[in-house]
């Protein structure tokens, strides 16, 4: 990769591969805080659904440390893809492509960040945890970014553990340990991965075209892309209720579980179903995999605080 691929700020930069002055603000994105807010999410409902209680103070550091790990995955993935980042139109716009970030300050901020917050995990919870942040930030920039992503249509289903590990590295902070029941918070975000961005990836194909990425809908074309959609929809249902079935959640996460897994299964059907051109259902459905997940992992965050408030099951 080279610096080759930027785009200078304004024409009288051409050439001197000099750049904007960055703000905060340029900074604050490379961490990508709008997909990682959810992402964080995940992580604090796996917390303090393990089961006792957790220091206030520590617990609010983990989660800090946790944030800051995956924004620091962000801006690697950024430093990386800078080429890709800059093909697309999605992506055009982040500070390394728009030329107001060199890509060697984004790497060496991304780099101290993810060393920062694996330590701090360390010092505020547990080595267990701290691995398991290392390994997912290494995950997400080493096996997909680096990997995966160019080389293979399955890069995001190999590579959605990463982004399933949230929850996982939680709990461990929290208790210091990882129980079956910590994976299955994995296991839904995992079989989530798929539709969620394959859903994407059908409406902004050209993108990843331009780009010379093989996500599913260049590589095996819409047809097979929505089939498959489909099938991790039929997966993800059931998924989404084993928490229930495993003693983790009641009844309200029962109902809510399986209504929006009812939704999604629904939705997928229809993209499935629609026209060759027709992409309103996959545009639907991206929008519905981000309720689905935040409203599943609300309901059981909603039902955990009610149960240990009451002292049910601490
Ligand atoms: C390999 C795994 C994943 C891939 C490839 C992926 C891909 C994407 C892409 C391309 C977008 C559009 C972002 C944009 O508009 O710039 C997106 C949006 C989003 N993703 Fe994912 N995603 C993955 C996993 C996750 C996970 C695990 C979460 C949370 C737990 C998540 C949460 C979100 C959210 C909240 C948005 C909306 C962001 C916004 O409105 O700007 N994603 N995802
Ligand atoms: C705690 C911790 C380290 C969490 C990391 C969680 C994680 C791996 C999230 C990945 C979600 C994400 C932004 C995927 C985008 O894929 P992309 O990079 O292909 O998308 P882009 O085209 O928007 O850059």
């Amino acid at each position: 990769m080279s610096d080759s691929v930027m785009t200078p700020q304004t024409d009288s930069d051409a050439g001197q591969n000099s750049y904007a002055l960055a703000g905060p603000e340029d900074y604050f994105s490379l961490l990508k805080p709008r997909v990682m807010s959810l992402v964080i999410f995940t992580a604090l409902v796996g917390m303090l659904v393990a089961p006792g209680r957790i220091d206030f103070f520590l617990g609010a550091v983990s989660l800090l440390a946790i944030a800051v790990g995956a924004g620091a995955s962000g801006a690697l993935n950024m430093w990386w893809d800078a080429d890709i980042d800059a093909v697309m139109s999605r992506t055009i716009k982040r500070p390394i492509p728009a030329g107001r970030v060199p890509r060697a300050e984004a790497a060496a901020f991304g780099g101290f960040l993810s060393v920062l917050s694996v330590a701090l995990l360390g010092l505020a919870s547990n080595y267990l945890a701290a691995g398991l942040l290392a390994f997912t930030i290494f995950f997400y920039v080493v096996i997909y970014s680096m990997w995966l992503k160019r080389t293979t249509p399955q890069n995001i289903v190999i590579g959605g553990a990463a982004g399933a590990l949230p929850p996982v590295v939680g709990w461990a902070a929290a208790t210091g340990t990882a129980p079956i029941e910590a994976w299955v918070l994995f296991a839904i975000t995992f079989m989530w991965t798929p539709p969620h961005f394959w859903a994407l990836a059908l409406y902004k194909r050209g993108d990843y075209e331009k780009a010379g990425i093989p996500m599913m809908p260049n590589v095996k074309g819409e047809k097979s892309t929505r089939r498959q959609i489909f099938a991790y929809a039929l997966i993800l249902g059931p998924v989404g209720v084993a928490p229930y079935f495993m003693n983790m959640a009641g009844l309200f996460y029962l109902a809510v579980s399986a209504l929006m897994g009812i939704g999604f299964i629904a939705l997928s059907w229809a993209v499935l179903t629609a026209k060759p051109e027709d992409h309103g259902p996959a545009k639907k459905l991206f929008g519905f995999s981000l309720l689905y997940l935040f409203a599943l992992f609300a309901a059981l965050l909603i039902e955990t605080i009610v149960r240990k408030g009451a002292g049910l099951y601490v």
